[in-house]
């Protein structure tokens, strides 16, 4: 997360950290989010053929260790059929994962609460972004979890020409474009919005942003728009 802040430990209970196996050692490679008792939503453009993950829940400073860690193993990774690596632009930039065994529910690991179908959010709505992601373009990864104010911007502005254009579909959700943004690393995780009940809901899943610099103006970071895929994680998650 770029020009992002430390989030107060544990505020986004539903964030995990990816962590895939490098010879004997596990390393943060995306966020995702917990969103029932045995299920992660991460990003597709996370998963490679062949990688050894876990999930670590309960996670704040990298570095420390707090005791509200769980780790967890993955007994299934279900990417979404039309999620297509060479082909960014066209979306579905969506994965999930079943844990072996779900994580003791605590004030530090809880599961987040999904948007209806096709709710879109207006344009302007205040959103955080968090995660574990470059500090800035070719920065260093921050030991504790990050989070920036976002605002949502509207599709129809997200699309213009000096924006992102054609490569942003509306299966997808744009915030930002300012100096804040997402970075690499920060992948697959949430992008958190405040509903009309005050609750948090996870909107997005973080996708990508722009190949130049993280925090380019007028290229907000781009989501996973969750409320389009409702019936697909449905689906998987009642039937996996
Ligand atoms: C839509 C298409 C034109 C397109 C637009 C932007 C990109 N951006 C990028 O590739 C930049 C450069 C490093 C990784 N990156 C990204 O945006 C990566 C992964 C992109 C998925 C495809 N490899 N995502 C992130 O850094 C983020 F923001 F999600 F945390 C890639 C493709």
């Amino acid at each position: 997360v770029v020009n992002g802040e430390d989030a107060v430990p544990h505020s986004w209970p539903w964030q995990i950290s990816l962590q895939v196996k490098h010879g004997s050692r596990f390393h943060h490679t995306c966020g995702g989010t917990l969103i029932a008792p045995r299920w992660v939503l991460t990003a597709g453009h996370c998963i490679w053929p062949g990688d050894v993950y876990r999930v670590l829940l309960g996670e704040h400073d990298m570095s420390v260790q707090e005791g509200t860690e769980q780790t967890r193993e993955i007994l299934r990774i279900v990417v979404h059929p039309e999620w297509d690596i060479n082909y960014v632009a066209r979306g579905n930039d969506m994965a999930l994962l079943k844990l072996d065994k779900s994580p003791i529910m605590t004030d530090s690991v809880s599961p987040a609460c999904l948007p209806a179908a096709e709710e879109i959010m207006a344009h302007g709505t205040s959103c955080f972004i968090s995660g574990w992601g470059n500090l800035y373009t070719h920065g260093p990864m921050p030991d504790r979890l990050q989070q920036a104010l976002l605002p949502v911007v509207e599709h129809s502005v997200c699309s213009r020409s000096d924006w992102w254009g054609v490569n942003v579909k509306s299966t997808m959700v744009c915030a930002g474009g300012d100096v804040k943004s997402g970075c690499n690393g920060d992948s697959g995780g949430p992008l958190n919005c405040m509903g009309q009940d005050s609750k948090w809901y996870v909107h997005g899943v973080t996708s990508f942003v722009s190949s130049a610099t993280c925090n380019e103006v007028k290229k907000p970071t781009v989501f996973t728009r969750i409320s389009a895929f409702t019936k697909w994680i449905n689906e998987v998650t009642t039937s996996y």
